[in-house]
């Protein structure tokens, strides 16, 4: 059969309902190659889930992005239902998948990996699965890694990943190649916001040339900063094991004279892993990310409240996120603009930088002398084995992923929106950042936990408020009825 010419980018497939109702549909493998041979879905005859009342999942079935209206809201905006479905688009003796594993660590990896493999060979009855060594470059430069349930078997509980991950070796044309060359039908990507715009490439030059395959997307981030999804996995890992840094700069802080425990955490745009970590310990005196601007020096600053929370309680703890005070740091030392292989940029070092500057203002200080321990963790938080719950999360998150590679859809990426699993397409994953929101709740809880100083003047919220607009589309479920855009942090 011949593919359909396809046009240079595909469009959104939106369509819609009453009452306002939007479906943000994904792709599908018929959508450029018509006409393909459907299977029953194996899973009908498989003891385990057979006996499920309703197993396959309706064809209708959508998830609601808006979860909070109000009696006439419209509708809004709804995804695609992940799960499996009565028909395959794969027979199972003719699936070739491979999995690959791009950008930083995050615990979990190994988890996702595992019941990738797993669900394909135990519920599809599918044996050639490979690993990409190495992330990207790995399919045009490396041999691959066969996985079957047997490799698989315990790599949950080592942290990082079994087939390795890299930065940069980004060659779209190069890993489409690969993929037509040996005769790869499922390509399995997980990786963060730089992973899922790759993917998004190589599904349109798959589309491009009219090959059948699927290319799904699952989210990877430590600093949460993938939109639309509730969390990542391996994100509540790491806040659980921030926790032994906030813990030992308390403990440190609280044994010794006018101390100050300093602890960085990971968060280059978005400080959602210092917020959480410090709202869990309730040890925190000050919690600093890159979305809330501070200052140091004057009334209001952070020298005044160090110096007030140290007379009151004679030491304080304070988390800083590792993309905090950028714009400070890079005021007082000579500006880099240095990236790293993916092009994000290599950011100064707060802590380092912070802890000087405390240091530097109360040295003259005869009255206050102050004691400073720093903790640096970054890569402890990342590199450990994922906790139960993200054991739990990245195995629906896998099982999503291929009951829908199964199922023919493709160029789309995976993950859950309001605790249910969906397909949401690509661009709404790559679009934008996931932002802690400083004029929302979230943070507001968090500010009244350490009572510290908002560090904000009106002219800040406002600018925050104005940053929130999404860049392409205002939808109407993020425009509030003061007309001011509000989107509400995703993690609840
Ligand atoms: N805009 C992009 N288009 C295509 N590939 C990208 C893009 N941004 C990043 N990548 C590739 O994705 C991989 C991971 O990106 P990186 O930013 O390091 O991590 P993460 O995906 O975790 O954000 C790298 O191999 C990088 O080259
Ligand atoms: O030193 P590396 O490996 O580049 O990783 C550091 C970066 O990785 C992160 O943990 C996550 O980044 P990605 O999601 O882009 O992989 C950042 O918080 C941090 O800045
Ligand atoms: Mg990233």
């Amino acid at each position: 059969m011949s593919p359909a010419p396809a046009t240079a980018l595909s469009q959104p497939k939106v369509v819609t309902g009453d009452y306002g109702y939007v479906l943000e549909d994904v792709p599908h493998l018929t959508d450029y190659i018509p006409d393909l041979p459907t299977y029953p879905n194996p899973l009908q005859d498989n003891p385990a889930y057979a006996v499920v009342k309703q197993y396959f999942v309706d064809m209708d079935d959508t998830i609601s992005q808006k979860i909070v209206v109000h009696v006439n809201s419209p509708r809004g905006t709804h995804f695609r239902r992940a799960g499996p479905r009565q028909k395959v688009y794969f027979k199972s003796d003719d699936v070739h998948a491979c999995i690959v594993t791009c950008g930083g660590l995050c615990p979990g990896l190994n988890t996702v990996i595992r019941e990738i493999v797993c669900s394909l060979h135990d519920m599809y009855g599918v044996t050639r699965i490979v690993g990409i060594e190495g992330g990207y470059k790995g399919f045009y430069s490396r041999n691959t890694i066969p996985l079957t349930p047997k490799v698989a078997n315990g790599i949950h509980k080592r942290g990082g990943t079994i087939i390795g991950t890299s930065r940069g070796g980004y060659d779209n044309k190069k890993i489409v190649n690969s993929i037509e060359d040996r005769g790869i039908n499922q390509v399995y990507i997980i990786g963060g916001d730089g992973t899922q715009k790759g993917a998004s490439a190589i599904y349109e030059e798959v589309r491009r040339r009219g090959l059948k395959v699927a290319v799904i997307g699952i989210p990877k981030t430590i600093d949460n900063d993938i939109p639309v999804i509730d969390k990542s996995f391996g994100f509540d890992t790491a806040v659980e094991e921030a926790q032994r840094a906030i813990n030992a700069a308390h403990v440190e802080a609280e044994s010794n004279e006018n101390c100050i425990g300093l602890v960085k955490l990971m968060g280059r745009n978005s400080g959602f892993i210092a917020m959480y970590a410090t709202l869990a310990s309730r040890d925190v005196d000050c919690c600093l990310i890159p979305e809330s601007p501070f200052y140091l020096e004057g009334p209001g600053g952070l020298f005044e409240y160090i110096e007030k929370r140290i007379k009151e309680n004679g030491h304080m703890v304070i988390v800083v996120a590792e993309g905090a005070g950028q714009e400070l740091v890079a005021e007082s030392l000579r500006a880099t603009n240095n990236k790293d292989a993916s092009g994000n940029k290599l950011l100064d070092d707060i802590g380092l930088w912070l802890s000087q500057k405390i240091k530097g203002h109360f040295k003259n200080r005869t009255d206050m002398e102050i004691n400073l321990k720093y903790i640096d963790p970054t890569y402890m938080i990342r590199a450990v084995p994922s906790n139960a719950s993200d054991n739990v999360y990245s195995t629906l998150l896998a099982q999503s992923a291929v009951h829908g590679a199964m199922a023919g859809y493709t160029g789309c990426t995976v993950g859950p929106v309001h605790g249910r699993e969906c397909y949401i397409p690509f661009y709404r994953i790559t679009e934008m950042q996931n932002k802690v929101v400083i004029t929302d709740r979230m943070w507001a809880r968090m500010l009244s936990s350490t009572n510290q100083p908002s560090f904000l003047s009106t002219k800040d919220i406002i600018e925050s408020i104005m940053d929130e607009a999404p860049p392409t589309q205002l939808l109407d479920d993020q425009v509030a009825e003061n007309g001011l855009v509000n989107k509400e942090t995703t993690v609840c």
